[in-house]
């Protein structure tokens, strides 16, 4: 069984994991193992551009969690996403020093659901959990993921409507 965590940059994802990872899980960061399919550096996102077809051809799925903002395109037996209200996420994304471009993207996709919409698009509604992080500890996060990883809690998805926070001011 693997399980993949998604959610836009910033909503802890990579925190929850090492957590996991802490309590004997298996885990995979996407970012320690995308090195070989980097094609080069897009200067006006300011981020890596992934040869993430290359990445998903070569994955070879194993037991336990993979962490990453592209863990939705891999052949995942259960996905999270990780939610975090946007507000919220633009202050932990200032507190890391992005430009304010960056934290309006990212502030922006939160806000319209982008990672989940992809996500549902993959995988199907049983799969799928969005975890609302706002105001949780990371060693809580962990315990909901490792609940739903183990089947003790149930799918599910499409409580949020974070909608209004999309394209404020910062
Ligand atoms: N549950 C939480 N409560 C409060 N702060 C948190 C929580 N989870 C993570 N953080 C803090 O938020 C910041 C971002 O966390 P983290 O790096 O885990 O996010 P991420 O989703 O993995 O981001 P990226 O995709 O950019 O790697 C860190 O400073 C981390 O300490």
């Amino acid at each position: 069984m693997m399980c993949g965590i998604t959610g836009t940059p910033g909503t802890g994802k990579s925190t929850a994991a090492d957590e996991l990872a802490r309590r004997g899980h298996t885990v995979v960061h996407i970012t320690d193992i995308a090195q070989p399919y980097v094609l080069g550096r897009d200067p006006e996102r300011d981020t890596q551009v992934i040869d993430t077809d290359r990445m998903v051809d070569e994955f070879v799925p194993f037991d336990g969690f993979i962490e990453g903002h592209f863990a939705h395109l891999l052949p995942c037996d259960r996905m999270v996403v990780m939610r975090l209200r946007p507000d919220e996420l633009a202050a932990r994304l200032r507190a890391r020093g992005y430009e304010q471009d960056k934290i309006r993207e990212n502030r922006d996709a939160e806000a319209l659901d982008v990672c989940l919409i992809e996500t549902v698009e993959q995988f199907s509604p049983n799969q799928v959990f969005e975890l609302d992080t706002t105001g949780k500890s990371p060693v809580v996060c962990a315990d909901l993921i490792e609940q739903f990883y183990l089947g003790e809690i149930p799918a599910s998805f499409g409580s949020i409507d974070w909608s209004s926070y999309a394209e404020g001011s910062l």
